[in-house]
């Protein structure tokens, strides 16, 4: 618990130091998507959690940003070189750490956070959400991949995964990678109370067993 901010009762405020938000760098048409930007920005300050995004200023990227930054959390926008003039992506608050590619912006954003959540977005979202439900999958990452499903925004994505599941494209396991709900309180608090992957690894072993038809008593563990 050594540097942990606890509240009164001296439980820690959140298990998570930092979050990465990605999200669109449009606003989206709807009043709920910005106000959603908004208010996830500040159940991150009132959970004392910094932020890391994809700098800029433009769309719900500002918005989640600007929100944590007036409430005194500090932010760091990683952002590609090529990116970087104002008038692409406007100005980020906070902390600029400068990437020379797209590639390595991502890596030094899943390094920097302790968990992920996607915001509404569009292909860079989709990319980025998708890219960390993957690393995680591998084993790369054992960190919570959270999806704000503000007014069901996601939800054919949900159903599409959840017919990769019926069709033996995605595992059950590998299914509860990702955490979703319509609010940043519920999402948070079910982020709160994720289960890390390796402690589901006995549950993906025991599906890829029935999917490839070994045999249950045969050792995998080389
Ligand atoms: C080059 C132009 C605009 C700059 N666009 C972006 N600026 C900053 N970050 C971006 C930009 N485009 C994508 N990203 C990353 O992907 C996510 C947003 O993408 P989406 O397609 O809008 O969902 C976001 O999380 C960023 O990390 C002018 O054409």
């Amino acid at each position: 618990m050594e540097g942990l901010i606890m509240n009164h009762e001296m439980k820690p405020l959140s298990k998570f130091r930092r979050i990465c938000v990605f999200c669109g760098s449009s606003q989206g048409k709807k009043r709920s998507y910005q106000d959603s930007a908004i208010e996830l920005g500040k159940e991150l300050v009132s959970r004392n959690i910094d932020l890391v995004y994809g700098g800029g200023s433009i769309g719900l990227m500002g918005l989640v940003s600007q929100a944590v930054h007036d409430g005194g959390r500090h932010v760091i926008g990683v952002i590609p070189k090529t990116l970087m003039p104002r008038e692409l992506t406007g100005e980020t608050v906070g902390e600029v750490k400068a990437v020379a590619d797209m590639h390595q912006r991502k890596a030094e954003m899943a390094k920097h956070s302790d968990a992920f959540i996607a915001l509404p977005g569009g292909y860079g979202t989709l990319e980025e959400l998708l890219e960390v439900i993957t690393w995680a999958q591998l084993g790369i990452h054992d960190k919570p991949v959270g999806l704000l499903n503000v007014d069901g925004y996601y939800n054919s994505l949900l159903s599409f995964i959840d017919k990769a599941v019926e069709e033996g494209f995605i595992s059950p396991s590998a299914r509860q990678i990702i955490v979703s709900a319509p609010t940043a309180k519920e999402l948070m608090k079910k982020l709160e109370e994720y289960v890390p992957c390796h402690e589901r690894v006995a549950s993906q072993l025991s599906w890829e067993i029935e999917q490839l038809g070994y045999p249950q008593n045969c050792d995998i563990s080389r």
